[in-house]
């Protein structure tokens, strides 16, 4: 096939690597305006050839232009030349590139691949079947890194089919239900199973499992490899931590580390950073534990969440005071990290069930924030809180309860809850403008008072500023 324009320019080599910049590779061009010019004389070398190749198929409209492949990322067209001494010849062309297909494996399944594809294969008819077909698509397969038997082949002749069957062995077909063709060994190779590995991920989604198990994989190789990484999770604790019901209790600390970490990756606008909530600014009193920032931030409010919804569904679990206090020795962080806006000498907190393990261990080793306030067996001094007596919070319990949180001057602060009529109430315990050391006793820790309000409903009786505020789970 011979041009207006002297080929052997622009080619150099006799088989040529064209992508979307519509210049061969290695071509150097000493300006501009030579470039510009080279990439015109390669658009009519390929929509030429491309026509040519329609009309050798018998098709009406030409699969290659100049134009589609300009437009395209992942297309690569092999230009077999021939330098004939005079303005040079073009044998012929193979397109190829990716496409993402559903197809069926030899199960009947389907599966989606990204799968390297064979578009166009043409030899100039006064010279096939003298093996520059051959020579054409070794090339593209040494160039690429392919094996024959990774190729999808769309819509192939017969002539390609023969020319399969022949150089390369590729005669049993996985029927499809498009104008693909794939053969015995597309699903084998390395590369495919990479691209199905790759293609699979794409099922991930924000489903609740996924949250809270982390991305689920369709393929078996991706079932293998979340198990791998399941196990890798475990804890270097003994077996004589914890007793009771617990009979695994790797699988207990595996299941709440893989719940945290899931929640910790979370990513896209589930992963964006929030606002600080100003309630839990007063809550902790934030301004007096600077040094909890750090843990703070590894650990944010939606891991608590967890923490939570876990102790839930560890009801049946049991742990004796000192193996509770032996698993907190193995498992603490630094303690200078940790700092609980608490003080420590009333930080005294009694095991007495699975569930102070678990707000042990969580505000202990990441100082998490909202819903951690698990205080009421918190010993403060000059107040009556029965140690013994373990109240539940909504999240633990799911039913709505009323959360009185008192907000002391001294950097006191106590959690209690009573089954009231659904809504929490704030209280500070002095009021406005009364100095700090105004604390006495009879006005701490009095869920009664909040109810006895004044007229505006705004101060309680005793002059205490009262904030009503309603427990929302998305809190
Ligand atoms: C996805 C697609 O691109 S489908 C479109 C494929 N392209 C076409 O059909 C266009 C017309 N055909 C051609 O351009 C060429 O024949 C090609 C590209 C298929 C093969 O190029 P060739 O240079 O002929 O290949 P090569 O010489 O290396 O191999 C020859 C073998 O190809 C097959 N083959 C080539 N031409 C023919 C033909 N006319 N009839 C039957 N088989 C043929 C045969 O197996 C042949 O082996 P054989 O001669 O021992 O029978």
């Amino acid at each position: 096939m011979e041009f207006r324009f002297d080929i052997t320019k622009i080619f150099k080599e006799n088989i040529s690597r064209i992508g979307n910049s519509l210049l061969p590779n290695g071509f150097i061009a000493s300006d501009r305006r030579c470039a510009l010019d080279t990439t015109a004389y390669v658009a009519e070398i390929i929509n030429t050839v491309g026509q040519a190749s329609a009309a050798a198929q018998g098709l009406n409209h030409p699969v290659t232009t100049s134009d589609r492949l300009r437009n395209s990322d992942d297309q690569v067209i092999y230009l077999m030349t021939e330098n004939n001494g005079r303005s040079g010849l073009v044998l012929g062309l193979l397109k190829i590139g990716r496409k993402s297909l559903y197809v069926f494996d030899q199960n009947g399944d389907t599966r989606h691949v990204n799968a390297p594809c064979v578009l166009d294969f043409y030899i100039h008819e006064l010279r096939q079947r003298a093996g520059l077909g051959k020579v054409l698509f070794e090339y593209m397969l040494e160039q690429e890194n392919f094996t024959p038997e990774e190729l999808a082949i769309d819509r192939p002749s017969e002539k390609l089919l023969s020319f399969l069957r022949k150089h390369y062995g590729l005669s049993t077909k996985i029927p499809q239900m498009n104008n693909f063709v794939i053969f015995d060994g597309f699903f084998g190779s390395q590369k495919s199973a990479r691209d199905l590995h790759r293609t699979s991920q794409t099922y991930v989604t924000t489903s609740p499992n996924s949250i809270l198990f982390g991305p689920q994989y369709l393929n078996a190789e991706n079932k293998r490899r979340q198990s791998h990484v399941r196990s890798n999770h475990d804890l270097p604790l003994g077996n004589n931590q914890i007793n009771g019901n617990i009979t695994n209790k790797n699988c207990f600390y595996n299941n709440l580390l893989i719940r945290i970490s899931a929640k910790l990756n979370n990513v896209g606008r589930y992963g964006a950073p929030r606002p600080q909530c100003s309630l839990n600014q007063i809550i902790h009193n934030k301004e007096t534990s600077v040094e909890a920032e750090p843990t703070r931030k590894l650990m944010n409010d939606t891991t608590a969440d967890i923490i939570k919804s876990f102790v839930e569904q560890t009801d049946n679990l049991s742990v004796s005071e000192k193996n509770v206090q032996d698993t907190k020795q193995e498992v603490d962080e630094p303690s200078d990290l940790i700092t609980s806006p608490i003080s420590s000498s009333q930080h005294d907190v009694k095991f007495s069930d699975d569930r102070n393990l678990v707000d042990s261990f969580a505000s202990d080793n990441y100082n998490y924030n909202e819903s951690s306030f698990e205080t009421f067996d918190t010993q403060h001094e000059g107040d009556h809180v029965d140690s013994n007596k373990f109240r539940y919070n909504k999240r633990q319990t799911g039913k709505k309860n009323v959360s009185s949180i008192v907000v002391g001057s001294d950097e006191k602060i106590e959690f209690n809850q009573i089954s009231d009529d659904g809504f929490g109430v704030v209280k500070i315990n002095r009021p406005f403008g009364v100095p700090a050391s105004y604390r006495t006793h009879e006005h701490s820790y009095d869920n009664d008072s909040v109810h006895s309000r004044d007229s505006e409903n705004t101060h309680t009786a005793d002059g205490f500023f009262d904030l009503k505020f309603y427990s929302h789970p998305l809190w």
